[in-house]
């Protein structure tokens, strides 16, 4: 085996960073990755950080094959060898309850069901994932994912901390807000059952100050992290393990259960659909509709309008005072981080930006009519933007062009490429391993600018989880959107943000979790196929050695997986996928590219009410289609903000020479008076009611 020596060096810097609303206190530290000569033997992984002015030194020996394995870390929720296989939990998930018999409307419905006309419940929350390759349960049934030798995989916090880095390296071409657009569409498409993603989990696995629960009182859906000796972060506050429940599957469902190895369950429509923004089901619906004039409920406070405010302010908020903003909408995890609440206020006032335009050309239309007009044309936007100007950053756009996940469809031409025999679900490879790549791009620091574009602030992500009420204070919203279309995001890469490493979700404690290791965990709880195995299933050359997969991962990180992993056939899907050598032209490596450009295209082809559809019921008019084909990143910032007056036609690109901030009214608006009732109106010209901004 090579040898292979991995310096951390952690700079500790524990200070108070007042914000410009004059608070929090903030834990901020950096770690930088060296390459050091082997100063120990093979799997010698060591730790050397700074702390309050001290330097220590610490390493943490790595059992190899046939080593004694005594002293290292063993997760006690796999401590059996050959553990008979759990028996299942029927009846703990709600059953997806599709109608019989569909008939064919032109609008949606809120819960996905009858997309597909005669399989009425495909893409129906409270369903199971799709699978491209064969699941890799330990037991063939359920139990995690473990080593070919039979041994325990390591750590995922382990594999966290020495294949991937933290180093903060802005991204010259692409902006927050291509993050944040990311993290809406995995919003839109799928939520793991049984976890709330962002609020501290009912079932404890570690005690709060990161203790393991005993196994005979842990929870059956218990598969805590193991943090290793000498952590760089956790072990100043000995921090021993990371809460971690289990995603509840088919075997928990007394309806989806059909036999063989379980299938985790999505508690959300898969279709693109702006769930997110209007919920899953009629009733989820219900609760944040006016149902008058069209119209979703905001709220209006200091003079804009904002998200309702949820009924349980401590249970849905990081609140330490009840009367603290907190925000109710479509999707639970909402409040999860500014930049999340501001997209999801954005998608909200723009349609009720278009509910009232609408009223306004069309009197005649009730308050259903409006809303699911409205409705129609804001998810229509929003598949626009999220093909034509969002996806081809990350997919390249001549592959989505040769793959035929857009088209150079001129004008109002339609593309009438609906598969029914494309199964639209949400496949369990790209949201638990692909499509989380991307957390690399989040960034632990938001600038908040001046209409100018000057820094006014900037506020430290820790300190805002699940707190949205730092939006509404001052000028915060709008300088906050105005930061994310500014700043970089964090190059897609091997680093993910330290904010997000250590200090996820951490409630005012020193220390918080660590998103990657939760990642790699869920990869194992999923029990997705090895990296190696879905190489191979993208056509990839299978690997036969170590070296082989030297194709399309560097040698210095081919060692670091090497001194981790027994052997190849182990490394996770999620590890190998992230670090290979990306695409020309695309932010994955073919691994990841394969996976999510056969989801965006099921996503497209498998959703019968796509915006490019020319149905005669379902579909826009082409005088429609030209407007729809004009919506924008750009112009959704700029129609939704308080009071935002200028902005960079790309805004998922950074400003530069070409890409120039310009006033908003130079940026093209969707024509809504294409809207118009022709059957009532047959001659009336209301275009002068919607002139431009
Ligand atoms: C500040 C930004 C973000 C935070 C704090 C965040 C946090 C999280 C957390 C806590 C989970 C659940 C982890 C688990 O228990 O397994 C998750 C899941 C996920 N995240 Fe993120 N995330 C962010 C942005 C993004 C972005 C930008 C993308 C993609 C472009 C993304 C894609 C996903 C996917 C696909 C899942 C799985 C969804 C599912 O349940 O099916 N996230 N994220």
């Amino acid at each position: 085996m090579m040898s292979y020596t991995q310096e951390l060096i952690l700079i500790g810097i524990l200070g108070i960073v007042s914000s410009i609303v004059g608070l929090k206190v903030s834990t901020g530290y950096h770690i930088v990755h060296n390459e050091q000569p082997q100063a120990h033997g093979p799997n010698f992984h060591e730790f050397r950080y700074i702390h309050g002015g001290d330097q220590f030194l610490v390493g943490n020996a790595l059992p190899t094959a046939g080593a004694d394995t005594s002293s290292a870390p063993q997760n006690p929720f796999l401590l059996v060898a050959n553990p008979p296989p759990a028996p299942p939990m029927p009846g703990r998930v709600t059953c997806a309850n599709p109608p019989a018999i569909c008939t064919k409307s032109a609008y949606r419905s809120m819960d996905g069901s009858c997309n597909h006309l005669e399989r009425a419940g495909l893409g129906v929350p409270n369903t199971k994932y799709g699978r491209l390759v064969t699941p890799k349960y330990a037991d063939g049934i359920s139990a995690p994912t473990r080593s070919v030798t039979g041994n325990e995989l390591p750590s995922a916090r382990l594999v966290s901390l020495v294949a991937f880095g933290e180093q903060d390296v802005p991204d010259p071409q692409f902006t927050l807000h291509n993050m944040q657009w990311g993290q809406i569409i995995t919003h839109d498409m799928s939520m793991q059952a049984g976890g709330t993603q962002s609020k501290k989990h009912p079932t404890r696995c570690c005690t709060d100050d990161g203790r393991l629960v005993g196994l005979d009182i842990a929870h059956k859906t218990c598969f805590a992290i193991i943090v290793p000796p000498h952590d760089p972060a956790y072990s100043q506050v000995g921090t021993e393990c990371l809460n971690f429940v289990r995603t509840l599957t088919d075997r928990d469902s007394n309806c989806q259960y059909t036999g063989g190895p379980a299938e985790q369950l999505t508690v959300v429509t898969s279709y693109m659909d702006l769930s997110l923004v209007y919920g899953n089901s009629i009733q989820q619906n219900s609760d944040i509709r006016e149902f008058q004039g069209g119209r979703m409920i905001v709220e209006e406070r200091n003079g804009a309008k904002w998200l309702p405010l949820s009924r349980n302010v401590t249970g849905d908020c990081d609140a330490i005072d009840p009367n603290e903003v907190c925000y109710r909408a479509g999707d639970v995890r909402v409040n999860q981080n500014p930049g999340l609440a501001i997209l999801q206020t954005v998608l909200l006032r723009e349609h009720n930006r278009i509910a009232d335009a609408l009223a306004a050309l069309n009197p005649h239309f009730d308050d259903r009519t409006l809303f699911q007009e409205a409705r129609k044309i804001n998810i229509a936007q929003y598949q626009h933007i999220s093909y034509y100007e969002w996806l081809p950053i990350f997919l390249g756009t001549e592959n989505m062009l040769k793959n035929r996940l857009i088209f150079k469809a001129p004008g109002g031409s339609y593309v009438n490429d609906y598969d029914s025999n494309i199964d639209p679900s949400v496949l369990n490879e790209h949201a638990t391993a692909a499509f989380r790549y991307f957390h690399s791009q989040i960034e632990g620091r938001l600038d908040l600018l001046s209409e100018l574009r000057s820094v006014l602030g900037s506020l430290t992500l820790s300190d805002w989880f699940n707190r949205p009420g730092i939006l509404e204070v001052g000028d915060n919203f709008d300088s906050l959107t105005r930061g994310h279309a500014t700043q970089p995001e964090e190059l897609t890469d091997i680093n993910f943000d330290r904010q997000i490493k250590h200090f996820l979700f951490r409630r005012n404690m020193p220390f918080g979790s660590d998103l990657r290791s939760l990642d790699i965990q869920r990869n194992r709880d999923h029990g997705l196929a090895s990296y190696n195995d879905m190489r191979e299933f993208c056509g990839l050359r299978r690997a036969h050695s170590w070296e082989d997969f030297g194709d399309l991962i560097s040698p210095k990180t081919l060692d670091a997986l090497k001194s981790l992993y027994d052997s190849h056939e182990d490394v996770d899907l999620t590890v190998g996928g992230s670090l290979e050598a990306h695409v020309a032209g695309a932010l994955a490596g073919p691994t990841f590219l394969c996976i999510l450009t056969e989801q965006f295209y099921r996503t497209r082809v498998g959703d019968r009410f796509f915006f490019e559809n020319g149905d005669k019921i379902t579909g826009f008019t082409p005088d429609q289609l030209v407007e729809l084909r004009k919506a924008s990143m750009a112009r959704l910032l700029c129609d939704n903000g308080n009071n935002i007056a200028s902005m960079q036609p790309a805004a998922f690109k950074t400003i530069s020479g070409s890409n120039p901030v310009v006033p908003c009214t130079n940026i093209p608006q969707v024509d809504l008076t294409k809207w118009i009732d022709q059957s009532a109106h047959p001659s009336t010209d209301h275009s002068i009611l919607f002139g431009k901004k």
